[in-house]
């Protein structure tokens, strides 16, 4: 097994559309009155030394429990938070960009999609109001009413929502959660984006239907051939939708591979508790193998503001070695059983030698 060296990462190679290196965010605390003595500054290492990098026609998704740093990951893709250090590339070209004409254009090629299609959408206007606005602002409303008119009914036919004329001039409210949330896609396309990211975009949705939505994103990257970020909680749903699975802890990625092998041959010790704790139909047969919860590694996610030394699972994990709280593992990359793609974990039980 060999440390990934990102001083040798590959060229940007011609698929690849959104790139983040090192990208770091750290929030500032408000000073108490004892740290205004001190002179100490406190921040929440949200998010530390993140590589991701997005495709056309593929759903990559981060996974991580709550407070992980994925929204704030897709905030940072976004342009809506400025990042600490790091560099984001869009078509292998840095972007940094603070509201104005830049961040539009930006926003015509990156395209957001939040948790909750209630609170993105405004309840006083219908929704021919929201798409002729995403429509005008990415300068795609057409050259008069009748091609506006006919853009409008390509967007809803686009998300499903049929027949068109039936969900233009309703209100959000009049429309179900799966329905809003369809609404929302269709506003992020208005756009003509490379690239879709989407925030739990299901995750508020009635479980009978968050299938159909995944099914709408997943026919949305291939026929648009659109770049997806799909963050989640949920890894049983990432290995169901997503290409390729990254796993995030306290700020950190742990493992990333594609999906079917680390969903099914998880190597990090949190992924492995997070695979545990969320029941997948198809791996009941092993429910005998399954370690009690106490032997997975228990307790809660660590603080953000002091998070621990060396790796950042080391206080509940089960595999915990010495060098585990004082030394940050890198990646390892790791043999990939059968599909030849790639498979890391940024654990010690992988460096060469280390006694699984
Ligand atoms: N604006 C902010 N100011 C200060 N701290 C923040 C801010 N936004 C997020 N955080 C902190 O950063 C950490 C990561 O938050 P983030 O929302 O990115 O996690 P998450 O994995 O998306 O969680 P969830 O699934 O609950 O949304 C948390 O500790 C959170 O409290």
């Amino acid at each position: 097994m060999t440390v990934t060296d990102p001083a040798v990462a590959p060229a940007v190679v011609p698929d690849v559309v959104l790139e983040a290196e090192g990208l770091t965010k750290h929030f500032p605390v408000r000073r108490g009155l004892k740290d205004l003595l001190t002179r100490e500054r406190k921040v929440v290492h949200a998010v530390d030394d993140l590589n991701l990098t997005l495709r056309r026609g593929r759903v990559t998704a981060l996974v991580g429990e709550s407070g992980s740093g994925k929204s704030t990951v897709a905030r940072l893709l976004a342009q809506l938070y400025k990042r600490t250090d790091g560099d984001i590339r869009l078509r292998g070209e840095s972007v940094e960009v603070h509201g104005g004409r830049a961040f539009r254009a930006y926003c015509r090629r990156v395209q957001m999609i939040f948790q909750d299609p209630f609170a993105s959408l405004n309840p006083t206007h219908t929704i021919r109001y929201h798409l002729t606005r995403a429509l005008k602002i990415h300068g795609r409303a057409g050259k008069n009413s009748a091609e506006l008119e006919q853009n409008l009914r390509d967007l809803l036919l686009r998300v499903q929502l049929v027949p068109p004329e039936r969900y233009l001039d309703k209100f959000p409210h009049e429309l179900s959660g799966g329905q809003r949330q369809r609404v929302s896609i269709a506003r992020a396309l208005g756009a003509d984006p490379e690239v879709l990211l989407a925030d739990e975009p299901v995750s508020m949705l009635d479980v009978s239907i968050r299938l159909g939505v995944l099914n709408l994103l997943a026919d949305l990257k291939d026929r648009l051939n659109l770049a997806i970020l799909y963050i989640t909680h949920d890894i049983a749903s990432a290995r169901y939708f997503a290409d390729e699975t990254m796993v995030m802890y306290a700020g950190r990625m742990v493992e990333g591979g594609d999906s079917e092998t680390v969903t099914q041959n998880p190597a990090h010790p949190y992924t492995r508790l997070l695979i545990e704790s969320a029941p997948d139909p198809d791996r009941l047969d092993r429910v005998g193998d399954l370690r009690a919860p106490e032997d997975q590694g228990s307790g809660e996610p660590p603080s953000l503001i002091a998070p621990p030394t060396g790796c950042r699972f080391h206080p509940r994990c089960v595999s915990a070695m010495p060098k585990c709280s004082t030394e940050l593992p890198p990646r390892f990359e790791l043999p990939v059983v059968d599909n030849g793609q790639s498979h890391w974990a940024a654990c010690w039980l992988y460096e060469e030698g280390a006694a699984k």
